[in-house]
């Protein structure tokens, strides 16, 4: 659907919002890497097992492998069993094995005597403790982790450092991924300059492309830096023909003033616009469509409204064209420590900050307060139309720091 720029259409709601930006996305293709190269990856397939894990009944403490029949023993020593060097011969009646830890159990051995509660002399074992309890004590059964043919990482869930480890026991070398994404992020606004400049006069330091740098190095993205325009029609027309990405992220110019040139310089540039102003505080006049192979986000100027934005709607979308099967934010629930009132149309996302277990909101909620998201820990979240809640009440939370 498209929608013209009037300010008339109603906001639409985050959630209806997220489901058509992901609509659309296009599914990128999938690659393999080597395992230290897939971390941060979405599964592209399911990961399944090429071995059983232990591969055998290994020990789980060092000691010596009996069979439990024989305690109180005296026992006498055959020989050793360690890790990756398994004792060839069996066990007999009235023989033990030296075994240490993640060795394999010898033939004819059943359980296995902690070393603290035995004593050695020449190949002479004696129980000095109380020895094992039961029949198999210390032991870790073949397939206690997996069996081979297991599914050990889902399509679509995140390869953690754990999923990793469980990957490479598993004996793959190399995980099936979705190629990174490449994000082109491009700032609008003639008051902007590069950061690090020293200003004077009606400058502002352009900090949105840094920030949204940051919010993304977690996540599998090539960026591309497309700087500072201009508010000028044509070079912002000529800026988005050229454009080469995934997923091409603006802020500014997004409203309705004179220099808000973000949605007609799409069109012109042979984009759709596919919506236009969320029901969301701060963030209701972001935008999404497509342009060239690009889906665009555009977000708000403003940069608490950029950051909630890119949070609710950057992440998820780069985490869903990367195969995640759960691509939106962690949510969390905490417990307010000041009363609050009933909310509007538009779902809230206040700045809070946590002390002692409860969350409080950190002082003005205007959307250029930087200073007030930088020493806030977490987002409450109040839906919209939601009743006025009290001290003391679960709320809603996203964590930020
Ligand atoms: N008449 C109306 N005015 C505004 C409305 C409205 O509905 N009617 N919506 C307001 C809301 S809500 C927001 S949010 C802002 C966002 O507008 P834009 O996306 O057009 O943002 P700009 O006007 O370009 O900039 C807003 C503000 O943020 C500063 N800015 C912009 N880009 C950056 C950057 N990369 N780094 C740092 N700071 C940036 C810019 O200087 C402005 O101060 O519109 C309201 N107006
Ligand atoms: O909704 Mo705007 O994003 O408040 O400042």
């Amino acid at each position: 659907m498209m929608m013209r720029s009037g300010t008339a259409s109603p906001l639409l709601p985050v959630t209806e919002a997220r489901a058509r930006l992901f609509a659309l996305a296009v599914p990128v293709a999938a690659e393999t890497l080597p395992l230290r190269d897939a971390a941060g990856r979405w599964a592209a397939a399911d990961i399944v097992a090429l071995r059983t894990q232990p591969s055998a009944d290994l020990s789980a403490m060092d000691g010596y492998a009996i069979r439990f029949a024989d305690l109180p023993g005296p026992l006498t020593l055959i020989g050793e069993s360690a890790a990756g060097r398994p004792f060839p011969g069996t066990v007999g009646a009235g023989e033990t094995v030296r075994i240490f830890t993640g060795a394999a159990m010898p033939a004819g051995a059943d359980t296995v005597l902690v070393q603290e509660e035995a004593a050695r002399e020449g190949d002479r074992v004696t129980l000095t403790g109380e020895g094992p309890r039961t029949l198999g004590r210390n032991i870790r059964r073949k397939g206690l982790d997996f069996s081979h043919g297991d599914t050990l990482v889902a399509k679509g869930e995140r390869l953690t450092p754990a999923r990793i480890a469980v990957a490479a026991t598993g004996g793959l070398g190399a995980l099936p991924v979705n190629r990174r994404l490449r994000v082109a992020i491009v700032a609008t606004g003639d008051e902007l300059v590069a950061p690090g400049i020293a200003l004077g006069g009606d400058s502002l330091p352009e900090s949105n492309g840094a920030m949204l740098a940051a919010m993304l190095a977690d996540l599998p993205v090539e960026i591309l830096d497309l700087g500072i325009l201009p508010d000028r029609f044509d070079v912002t027309v000529a800026a988005f023909r050229r454009v080469d990405a995934d997923i091409l992220v603006t802020t500014g110019g997004a409203s309705v003033g004179d220099h808000d040139l973000v949605r007609p310089a799409l069109e012109a540039a042979g984009g759709s616009l596919d919506f236009w102003r969320i029901a969301l505080r701060p963030g209701k006049p972001m935008m999404a469509g497509r342009l060239n192979q690009a889906v665009v986000l555009g977000l708000p100027g403003n940069p608490v409204s950029a950051f909630v934005t890119a949070t609710l709607f950057l992440r998820p979308l780069i985490a869903a064209m990367s195969g995640a099967l759960d691509p939106l934010p962690r949510f969390a629930t905490a417990i307010l420590g000041q009363d609050l009132p009933a909310n509007d149309h538009r779902e809230d996302y206040l700045r809070a900050e946590t002390r002692d277990g409860l969350v409080f909101v950190a002082g003005l909620q205007d959307s250029s307060m930087l200073l007030t998201l930088a020493r806030a820990d977490c987002l409450i979240v109040r839906p919209a139309n939601a009743p006025a809640i009290m001290a003391g009440d679960p709320v809603e939370i996203l964590v930020i720091a």
